[in-house]
C-alpha cells in the first residue's frame, strides 16, 4: 500500500440509494475529473456533468461533480467528488473506470481521515471525535462528539501541554543560574504552585470523564432474575421491539442479548440475561456465567421477581457494585398488593402504564449519570491513561523537593510528552492502525 497513491471509495451509504457519493483524493484527482467529466469545474462549485468511460467514451451517468483542491480540503490533498445516481450498476461502472486508471486504487477503511491526520488537518483527538460523530446514535452523543471533532478537547490538552512546557523552561532557566547563590526562590515557587494547580485540574477532569465515557458507550442496564421472571418480555416492552424470544418455558434465554435505546437523547444498552438458577443444564449454566459477568460492568441492575413465584424472594441479587432496582414483575398475577415490599416497583406486561413509568424512571437515572451542559471531557480510556500518566509525572516532579532540579525538570518533560501523545503530537505510530481501523471505507 503506497500512501502517495490516489485513493477512491464510495463514501455514501448502502446501495441502491438516490445518490451515491464517490470520493477521490490525491494527485490524480484533477485528472479523474478531466478524463471522466470532460472538464475541471470551478473549485468548490457543484457542476452538472456527463460522466463517461475515459477509454471507450461510453456514457456512464449524469452527475454533480465537485473539485476541492488541497490543501484546504478534508484530506489536505486534491479531492474530486462524483455525486452519481445510487444504482448498483452505475456505481460499479464508475468504480471500475477509476480502478482502471493508473495511479488509482481503492481506499482502505479510514484512509481519507488518516491522510487528513497526516497532513495536519485533524489531530488524533479530533479524529476520534469524528469516529464518534459517525457512530453517534443519540442527541447527547452527537453533541459530545461534535465538540470533540471541532477541537475543543484538543485545545484543552494543547493548553495544558504548553503550561507544562513553560514550567519546564522556567525550571531549566533556574538551573542556569544555580551557581549564583542569592537567586530568589520566588520564581520557582510560583512555577511549582502552577504545576500543582494543573495536577489538580487534571484530576478533576479525570473524575468527570467517567460520565463522558458512559455517554459515549451507553449506560449499561442489566436485567436479571430467576428463570421465567419476565426479563425478556420486559426487554421487548422497553425497547418496543421483538428482540428476545419469550416462552413459558423456564430457561428460554441462554445468551446475553443487547438492545440499544435512546432515552431522552441518552444512550442506554439494555442487557437481557439467562435466568439464574442452581440446577441449570450445561448451555444454560454458561448463559448464567455470562449473565454474572455482565453484571460486573453494569451501571444499573433491574432485578425481577415474578409475583407468582414463591421462590422469587429467596433469590439473592448477584454481586454488583451498581444500584439494584427490585421489580415485582407479572403483578397482574399477584393477588394482594401487601406482598409488595416497600422498595419494590410493580410492573406488568398487561398494564402499559407500568412500563411507561419504568421508562421515565430509567431516563431520570441515565440523565444523572451522563455529563450535563457543554463540559469538554475525556471520552476514551486512551485519553484517561495518557492523562493519568501525565498527572503522575507532574506529581513526581512536585514531590521531588530536595532532589536535583534536573530530575524534576525531566519529569516535567515526561508529563508534556504524555499530554502530546493524546493529541498525536508525539510517538503514536503504534496507535494509528487501531484508531483509523474504526472507520468505514470511504471516510
Ligand atoms: N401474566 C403475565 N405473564 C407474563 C408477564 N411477563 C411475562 N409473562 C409471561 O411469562 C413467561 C416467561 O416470560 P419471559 O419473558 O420469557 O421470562 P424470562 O425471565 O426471560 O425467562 P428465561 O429467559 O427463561 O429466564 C412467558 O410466558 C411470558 O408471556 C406479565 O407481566 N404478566
Ligand atoms: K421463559
Ligand atoms: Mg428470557
Amino acid at each position: 500500500m503506497n500512501s502517495d497513491d490516489t485513493i477512491y471509495a464510495l463514501s455514501s451509504g448502502k446501495l441502491p440509494a438516490g445518490i451515491a457519493v464517490i470520493r477521490i483524493s490525491g494527485v490524480r484527482a484533477s485528472d479523474v475529473l478531466k478524463c471522466m467529466a470532460g472538464h475541471l469545474p470551478v473549485e468548490r462549485h457543484a457542476s452538472f456533468s456527463r460522466l463517461a468511460d475515459p477509454k471507450t467514451g461510453e456514457p456512464l451517468d449524469h452527475a454533480l461533480v465537485l473539485w476541492l483542491p488541497g490543501p484546504g480540503s478534508f484530506t489536505g490533498e486534491d479531492i474530486a467528488e462524483l455525486h452519481c445516481h445510487g444504482g448498483r450498476a452505475v456505481v460499479a461502472a464508475v468504480l471500475d473506470c477509476l480502478g482502471a486508471m493508473p495511479g488509482l486504487r481503492p481506499a482502505e477503511p479510514g484512509e481519507f481521515t488518516r491522510r487528513a491526520y497526516r497532513n495536519g488537518r485533524l489531530d488524533l483527538v479530533e479524529v476520534e471525535g469524528l469516529a464518534d460523530l459517525i457512530g453517534a446514535e443519540t442527541e447527547a452523543q452527537r453533541r459530545q462528539a461534535l465538540r470533540q471533532a471541532d477541537g475543543a478537547l484538543s485545545e484543552l490538552y494543547g493548553r495544558w501541554r504548553k503550561d507544562i512546557i513553560w514550567a519546564r523552561a522556567m525550571i531549566e532557566a533556574e538551573l542556569d543560574f544555580a551557581d549564583e547563590e542569592d537567586v530568589p526562590g520566588s520564581i520557582s515557587d510560583q512555577v511549582w504552585a502552577k504545576v500543582a494547580g494543573l495536577a489538580g485540574e487534571i484530576e478533576r477532569h479525570l473524575e468527570r470523564s467517567v460520565a463522558a465515557e458512559r455517554l459515549r458507550d451507553g449506560v449499561q442496564v442489566v436485567l436479571m432474575g430467576r428463570p421465567n421472571a419476565g426479563k425478556s418480555s420486559l426487554l421487548n416492552a422497553l425497547s418496543r421491539r421483538d428482540v428476545a424470544i419469550v416462552t413459558e418455558e423456564a430457561g428460554t434465554t441462554r445468551d446475553v442479548i443487547e438492545v440499544h435505546l435512546d432515552l431522552g437523547g441518552y444512550p442506554v444498552t439494555l442487557v437481557d440475561t439467562a435466568g439464574i438458577r442452581e440446577d441449570a443444564g450445561r448451555v444454560e449454566a454458561e448463559g448464567i456465567r455470562r449473565a454474572r459477568q455482565r453484571v460486573e460492568a453494569a451501571d444499573l441492575v433491574l432485578w425481577l421477581r415474578a409475583a407468582d413465584d414463591p421462590k422469587g424472594r429467596e433469590q439473592i441479587v448477584a454481586d454488583t457494585g451498581a444500584p439494584v432496582w427490585k421489580l415485582r414483575s407479572k403483578s397482574d398475577l399477584g393477588a394482594d398488593a401487601d406482598q409488595l415490599d416497600a422498595d419494590e416497583i410493580s410492573i406488568s406486561m398487561q398494564d402499559p402504564r407500568t412500563i411507561d413509568g419504568l421508562l421515565i424512571a430509567l431516563a431520570g437515572f441515565v440523565a444523572e449519570m451522563v455529563p450535563t451542559g457543554e463540559d469538554v471531557l475525556a471520552t476514551r480510556d486512551r485519553h484517561r491513561q495518557g492523562l493519568k500518566a501525565c498527572r503522575h509525572a507532574l506529581l513526581q516532579a512536585l514531590e521531588g523537593e530536595g532532589a536535583p532540579l534536573e530530575m524534576r525538570a525531566e519529569e516535567l518533560r515526561r508529563a508534556a510528552d504524555h499530554m502530546g501523545r493524546i493529541t498525536g503530537l508525539i510517538g503514536v505510530e503504534d496507535l494509528l492502525d487501531v484508531i483509523f481501523g474504526e472507520f468505514c471505507i470511504g471516510k
